[in-house]
């Protein structure tokens, strides 16, 4: 990262911020900076969508890429870019698999990118099928999966989301930021267009993912924790 020292006094900034060559631009237009010295700046967000690359999103899933771009909101300061790249997913615990993934994207793209893996973890199964949700899903279908806990009175699970960030640059280590929500399997309850929502029903509610509206189930997913995550990292000026 290039280290710029602020030079110019704003009501803000006094000396010594580490921008990543961001503050003689944003100075000399007068923006100044909203951090204290040796911190990152937090930049005026319309000059960070201009300035900066936009991030690569790998994913091949349209739900997950709808669900991704109305949490993050229209005032989300960056470009996102989609691109529909097959990684190869590793076996593993699912930091491992979300970090491979982040590693073979930012090979590829050789820029910013995000990648997300998602789990879906039945506590009475020690969290299985947890990463490999989506084979058990495809080759058991929503009521396989409930009935796999027939023999358990313990139907509580987490849906967890892994988002897995790289600036692309060589050596640049990958950032995590990890998403969970808890709540029960039922047996299939509401519209069928997105994985395993009609047999998760969240703590709190009544309702199953795939019942609820969509800004209900973005406010309180493990893909919206996540993304909260996501944001204030990059929110403080990270990418
Ligand atoms: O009902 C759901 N509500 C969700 O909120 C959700 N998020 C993901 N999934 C499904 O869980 C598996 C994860 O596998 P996964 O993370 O590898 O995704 P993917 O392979 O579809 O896409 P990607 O790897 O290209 O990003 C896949 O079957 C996804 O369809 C969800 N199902
Ligand atoms: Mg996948």
């Amino acid at each position: 990262m290039k280290v710029c020292v602020c030079m110019y006094e704003t009501t803000n900034c006094k000396v010594g911020c580490v921008c990543g060559g961001w503050s003689m631009v944003l100075l000399e237009h007068g923006m100044g900076c909203l951090s204290q010295p040796g911190k990152p700046m937090t930049l005026h967000h319309s000059t960070m969508y201009r300035k900066s690359k936009p991030i690569v999103l790998c994913t091949g899933n349209k739900n997950k890429l709808k669900e991704i771009v109305e949490i993050f909101g229209e005032n989300f300061p960056y470009k996102v870019d989609n691109q529909d790249i097959d990684l190869p997913e590793y076996q593993g615990e699912p930091e491992d698999i979300a970090r491979a993934k982040c590693e073979l994207a930012a090979e590829h793209i050789r820029g910013p990118v995000l990648v997300e893996d998602v789990s879906l973890c039945f506590n009475a199964l020690g969290g299985m099928p947890g990463p490999y949700i989506k084979w058990f899903l495809g080759k058991c279908g929503t009521a396989g999966l409930y009935k796999m806990l027939d023999g358990f009175e313990d139907k509580t699970a987490y849906a967890q989301c892994i988002f897995a960030y790289s600036s692309g640059e060589k050596e640049s280590t990958v950032k995590i930021f990890d998403g969970r929500c808890e709540g029960i399997i039922v047996p299939p309850r509401g519209p069928t267009n997105f994985g395993w929502d009609p047999i998760f029903q969240p703590n709190g509610y009544s309702e199953t993912f795939a019942e609820m509206s969509i800004d209900v189930k973005n406010t309180i997913s493990h893909r919206s924790n996540a993304i909260q995550k996501v944001k204030d990292f990059l929110l403080q000026g990270n990418h």
